[in-house]
Parts: C-alpha cells; sequence; structure tokens
C-alpha cells in the first residue's frame, strides 16, 4: 500500500509573519493549529494541490516557494511535504478552519501547534530572516 502524502503551506507575510490555521475537525485534532492543505488528489501535482487547498480553504491564490525539508512524519501511512509559500491574490478567511492567526517573529509558538507541525515550525523559524 502507497503512502498518502498531505502538502501544507506556510505562507509567510511581509516581517517573518506566518499564517497558522486553526482545525475544526476531526475531534482528536480540533482547536489544534496547523499548517494549511490537504490530501493530493490522485494525479494530481502536489504542487497543484497545494494551490488548490489555499484556495479552497482560505480562499486566496499563492505562489508555491522552496520546500521545507522533506518527508514530515504524521499517522501511519501519511508523510506531510511542506512548502513557503507566498500570498498572490487575496486574504486569507477561515473557511474550513476555526480561526486564523499571523504569527510575527516571536509569536510562532503561541499557538497550540499539533505535533506534526511543531518541528516544522521550528525549522521554519531557522529559514526566516529574522527583522
Ligand atoms: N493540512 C494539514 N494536515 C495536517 C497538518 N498536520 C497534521 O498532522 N495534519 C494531518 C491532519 C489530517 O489527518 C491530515 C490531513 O488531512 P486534511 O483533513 O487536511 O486533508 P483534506 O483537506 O484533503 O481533507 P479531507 O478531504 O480528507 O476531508 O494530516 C498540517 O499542518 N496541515
Amino acid at each position: 500500500m502507497s503512502v498518502i502524502v498531505v502538502v501544507a503551506a506556510v505562507i509567510v507575510g511581509p516581517g517573518g509573519r506566518v499564517l497558522a490555521a486553526q482545525r475544526a475537525e476531526p475531534a482528536a485534532l480540533a482547536g489544534g493549529w496547523e499548517f494549511p492543505g490537504g490530501k493530493v488528489d490522485p494525479g494530481e501535482s502536489e504542487e497543484v494541490a497545494l494551490v488548490r487547498e489555499c484556495r479552497e480553504e482560505l480562499g486566496v491564490e499563492v505562489a508555491v516557494g522552496a520546500r521545507v525539508g522533506g518527508d514530515w512524519p504524521l499517522a501511519e501511512g501519511y508523510i506531510m511535504r511542506v512548502w513557503l509559500c507566498s500570498l498572490t491574490s487575496g486574504t486569507p478567511e477561515a473557511r474550513e478552519h476555526l480561526a486564523l492567526r499571523w504569527l510575527g517573529p516571536g509569536e510562532y509558538y503561541e499557538v497550540e501547534w499539533l505535533g506534526a507541525d511543531l518541528p516544522i515550525m521550528k525549522t521554519v523559524e531557522s529559514l526566516l530572516p529574522r527583522d
């Protein structure tokens, strides 16, 4: 059985702000914070899936930039692949999440990241220039 790939976007705004999104479901993950994204559809490229998920979940268009790390472990049978992204149009709205927050440097750990996302946030912090 092949692994299921989840793609996620670290949307970076002015001043090194990073967009965090609070999951609405399932119950076990609800309330935890993540990077927007989701599963790649059959036959879909990962970058196209990332752009689609940002459009569906946030109502924005993004440009996909550099990859963050390699295959991040999720639950058994799932891996997550992550890219830095920038907004090319729109203002993010919580269409499928409970809430959104822009976290500036110094605020990156103010939300309760999902277990898989905390090490990703640490790697992102090391990649972003500090003002
Ligand atoms: N999108 C996303 N999912 C994450 C993150 N961290 C993490 O553990 N996950 C888990 C939660 C889910 O079990 C899985 C992604 O599923 P999803 O619900 O976002 O996928 P999807 O949008 O395609 O949703 P669906 O069609 O299955 O309802 O990965 C993250 O930062 N972003």
